[in-house]
C-alpha cells in the first residue's frame, strides 16, 4: 500500500515516554506537516517511520513496508534528511552523493541524470568537484537535500528543510518539495516554521507526545477565525456586554479595536448586533483568519501535557 499507516505507533525510552497513541494516514502526493515543540516527539516519530528505531507499541506501514521488520525494503522506498546531516568535508560534491549511491547499490549510470537535475534545480551543477569542506551551511543544505533523493524514493522525511537558507534559497527548496509531491511522493515535513507549513502543507499533526490535533490547515485556521471590529472611542467598555452573549466569545480589545474570536462565523452579525444595541458606533467590521502559528500556540497552551 503507497503512503504511509501509523496505528497507536509509540515509544517509551526507560521511564520517559517519547511518543504513545499516534495513529494517521498520510496519502501519495501529500505534504503533511508533523508540528510539536522541541522534545514533543517528532524526530523520534520519524525514526520509527524509517526503520531506525523500534516502536514500543504500534505499528506503521510506509509504501507497503512494515518500518519494525523490513527496514532493508523500506530503506529502497524511504529518503530522509537530518536535521544535521552528516556529509564528508573532505569529499567532493559527487564523491560524496556517490557514496550514498553506492550505499543503495544503484547503478551509477542510471541514477546520474537523475541526480544531475537535482544538482541543477539546486544551482550545484558547477559545484560538483568542489570539496564539501568548503560549502556555505546554505549549500550544505541543499547538497543534503539531493543526497536524500539519491535513490528517488517514494516517501521523503524532511527535517527543517530550509533551516539556514536564505530566502531564495529556501525557496527553490519549497518549490522543489511541491515538486516532488506532485509526482506522487509522500512527503513528511517536521518544521518549526510555521508560515512554511502554512503554504506547503494540505494536513497537519500537531503532537506533543500524544496527538493533539490533525487536520487540514485550512480547517485548523478556520476554527481560529475572528471578527476585528472598529469602534468610536474607548474598546473597552463592549466588552462586558459580548460576555452576555450566549456563545460567550473570547475578546481582545486594543484601543479602539475589538477582535472577537467566534467559533463559527454564523455568529458575526449577532456581535454586530450588539455592539449597536449597546450604543456602539461601528466604523467598520473585518472577518480574519489567525495565522497557523497563533492557533498552534493557543493549542499548545490549553493542550495536554
Ligand atoms: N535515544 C534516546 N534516549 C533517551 N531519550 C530520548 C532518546 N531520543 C529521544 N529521547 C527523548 O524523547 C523525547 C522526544 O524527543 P524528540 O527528539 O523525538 O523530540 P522532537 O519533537 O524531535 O524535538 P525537537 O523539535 O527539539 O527536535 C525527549 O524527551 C527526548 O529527550
Amino acid at each position: 500500500m503507497s503512503g504511509i499507516d501509523v496505528r497507536g505507533l509509540g515509544k517509551r525510552f526507560g521511564n520517559r515516554v517519547a511518543a504513545e497513541g499516534l495513529s494517521f494516514h498520510v496519502r501519495p502526493g501529500e505534504v503533511f506537516g508533523l508540528l510539536g515543540p522541541n522534545g514533543a516527539g517528532k524526530t523520534t516519530t520519524v525514526r520509527m517511520l524509517t526503520g531506525l528505531l523500534s516502536p514500543s507499541e504500534g505499528e506503521a506501514v510506509v509504501w507497503g513496508h512494515r518500518a519494525d521488520r523490513e527496514g532493508e525494503s523500506l530503506r529502497k522506498v524511504v529518503g530522509l534528511l537530518t536535521e544535521q546531516p552528516g556529509l564528508y568535508d573532505r569529499l567532493t560534491a559527487r564523491e560524496n552523493l556517490r557514496f550514498f549511491m553506492k550505499l543503495h547499490e544503484l547503478d551509477e549510470a542510471k541514477a546520474w541524470p537523475r541526480i544531475r537535475h537535482y544538482l541543477a534545480r539546486f544551482g550545484l551543477a558547477d559545484r560538483e568537484e568542489d570539496p564539501v569542506g568548503g560549502f556555505s551551511k546554505g549549500m550544505r543544505q541543499k547538497l543534503a537535500i539531493v543526497r536524500t533523493l539519491v535513490h528517488d524514493p517514494r516517501v521523503i522525511f524532511l527535517d527543517e528543510p530550509t533551516s539556514g537558507l536564505d530566502p531564495e534559497s529556501a525557496r527553490t527548496v519549497r518549490d522543489a518539495v511541491a515538486e516532488l509531491a506532485s509526482e506522487g511522493r509522500t512527503i513528511v515535513l517536521c518544521s518549526h516554521n510555521l508560515a512554511e507549513v502554512e503554504r506547503l502543507c494540505e494536513r497537519v499533526a500537531v503532537v506533543k507526545r500524544r496527538l493533539l490535533l490533525m487536520g487540514p490547515v485550512r480547517e485548523l485556521r478556520r476554527a481560529g477565525q475572528s471578527l476585528d471590529v472598529r469602534v468610536e472611542g474607548e474598546a473597552e467598555r463592549y466588552r462586558n456586554v459580548l460576555a452576555t452573549l450566549p456563545f460567550a466569545p473570547n475578546v481582545l480589545v486594543e484601543g479602539m479595536r475589538l477582535r472577537v474570536m467566534l467559533e463559527d462565523d454564523a455568529h458575526a452579525p449577532d456581535v454586530l448586533a450588539c455592539l449597536v444595541g449597546a450604543g456602539a458606533r461601528v466604523h467598520s467590521a473585518v472577518p480574519a483568519q489567525r495565522p497557523l502559528e497563533e492557533v498552534y500556540l493557543d493549542l499548545l497552551r490549553e493542550g495536554g501535557a
